[in-house]
């Protein structure tokens, strides 16, 4: 007899996140650590999904979950052709096009093909929720100054989202009648500009936009960057991207990502250390700075989320420079978990309609197909 259960899935690049949810109830939730060593048997991402599988089945076993308990799955969405935001079936262009990576490598691929290996063993439908492809830019944001290379939205839209949602509630208003500027700080920083529930631009973390962050780059000076890796003779596959993501940030000033080991260099008087966590404030705070523009300065509130939100010297930089913009909300961590199952949830109680890959990404491409 089904339980009602909902597993829910959010592959990171070196942890899976597990939850399992009744309703709106986490039951249970484990975060699975994935060695550096245990992973590196894999050459592609997609090759990590027979592992992380039989590690999910595992915990499931042993915490006596019966396949028969769940009544859906829902996995972190991926690098997918631009979509809207909300909940998708997963599909099988959806599964062709994570496992490729022909729209790029990122660990939420992962999500989509956990979901499905996870739907057809238990016979029960896979679903995504605001994918980190979720595009629903204003026209002007997909300029990016060259005709070659047009701009993409690539962001931490399912804990951006479910943050300003989040801080709407906790202020009695409707999310879709405000403009927030929320600030995903994570692995990655990434800025949003939420225009009545809409986010109309953001930076891309991925692509090397915005504030730097504890492993991404941010944005970096062009004509040097691509001499450098001119001169280094990257290649593009896999140490460009290593390079823009994973070691860069923080990351690439101290060969760790974590902020508190970096804390406790500035505490004890590391004046490098010291001056390289301003900039990170200084980058965070300027950009917010950049999206007060994009809302034409009608800001309700500037959010801040993901884990280096928990940092109260970090936040307090930042608001000595943004205070003046709008009161600011600091939301710590992620809901990304609680997110997933709110999406599935409003499927399966009627309350919202599963949206269909295809459909969706042949919209959005029209749409760009006016402005590039
Ligand atoms: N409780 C905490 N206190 C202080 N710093 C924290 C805390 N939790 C996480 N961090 C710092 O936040 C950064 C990572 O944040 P988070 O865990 O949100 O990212 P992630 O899930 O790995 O990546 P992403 O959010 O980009 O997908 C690291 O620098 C980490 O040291
Ligand atoms: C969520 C996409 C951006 C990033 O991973 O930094």
């Amino acid at each position: 007899m089904a339980n009602n259960y909902v597993l829910v899935i959010n592959p990171g690049s070196t942890t899976t996140k597990i939850s399992i949810y009744q309703n709106e109830t986490e039951l249970a939730f484990e975060e699975l650590r994935h060695e550096a060593q245990e992973l590196a048997q894999f050459s592609r991402l997609a090759d990590q999904l027979d592992f992380r599988y039989g590690i999910i089945t595992k915990f499931l076993q042993q915490k006596n979950f019966s396949g028969s308990d769940f009544i859906a799955v829902v996995g972190r969405g991926g690098l997918l052709r631009p979509i809207t935001g909300g909940t998708y079936r997963v599909s099988s262009a959806m599964i062709i096009d994570l496992t490729s990576g022909r729209y790029g490598v990122h660990a939420s691929n992962l999500g989509g093909l956990l979901a499905d290996k996870f739907a057809a063993a238990l016979h029960i439908p896979a679903y995504i929720v605001d994918s980190v492809v979720t595009d629903e830019f204003q026209p002007v944001a997909y300029i990016s100054g060259n005709a070659a290379i047009p701009r993409r939205s690539v962001f931490h839209a399912l804990n951006q989202k479910a943050a300003a949602r989040a801080v709407a509630a906790e202020q009695g208003w409707q999310y879709d009648e405000k403009n927030l500027i929320v600030v995903h700080m994570g692995g990655g920083v990434t800025v949003g500009a939420h225009q009545h529930g809409r986010v109309v631009d953001a930076t891309n973390g991925l692509d090397g936009e915005g504030p730097f962050g504890p492993n991404r780059t941010g944005a970096l000076p062009g004509l040097t960057t691509l001499q450098y890796v001119s001169d280094q003779k990257l290649n593009y596959a896999d140490e460009v991207s290593l390079f823009v993501g994973e070691k860069a940030g923080l990351m690439s000033y101290f060969g760790t990502q974590n902020l508190d080991e970096i804390m406790a260099k500035v505490k004890s008087g590391n004046a490098f250390a010291k001056l390289v966590f301003k900039a990170l404030a200084y980058q965070i705070a300027k950009e917010i700075g950049v999206f007060a523009t994009v809302l034409t300065g009608q800001v309700d509130g500037i959010v801040l989320t993901g884990g280096m939100a928990f940092n109260d010297q970090l936040v307090a930089l930042i608001k000595q420079r943004t205070a003046w913009i709008a009161p600011i909300f600091v939301h710590p961590g992620q809901s990304e978990m609680a997110a997933l199952n709110h999406g599935v949830q409003l499927v399966l109680a009627g309350q919202a309609k599963a949206k269909d890959y295809l459909t969706e990404s042949q919209k959005v491409a029209q749409k760009q197909a006016k402005y590039l």
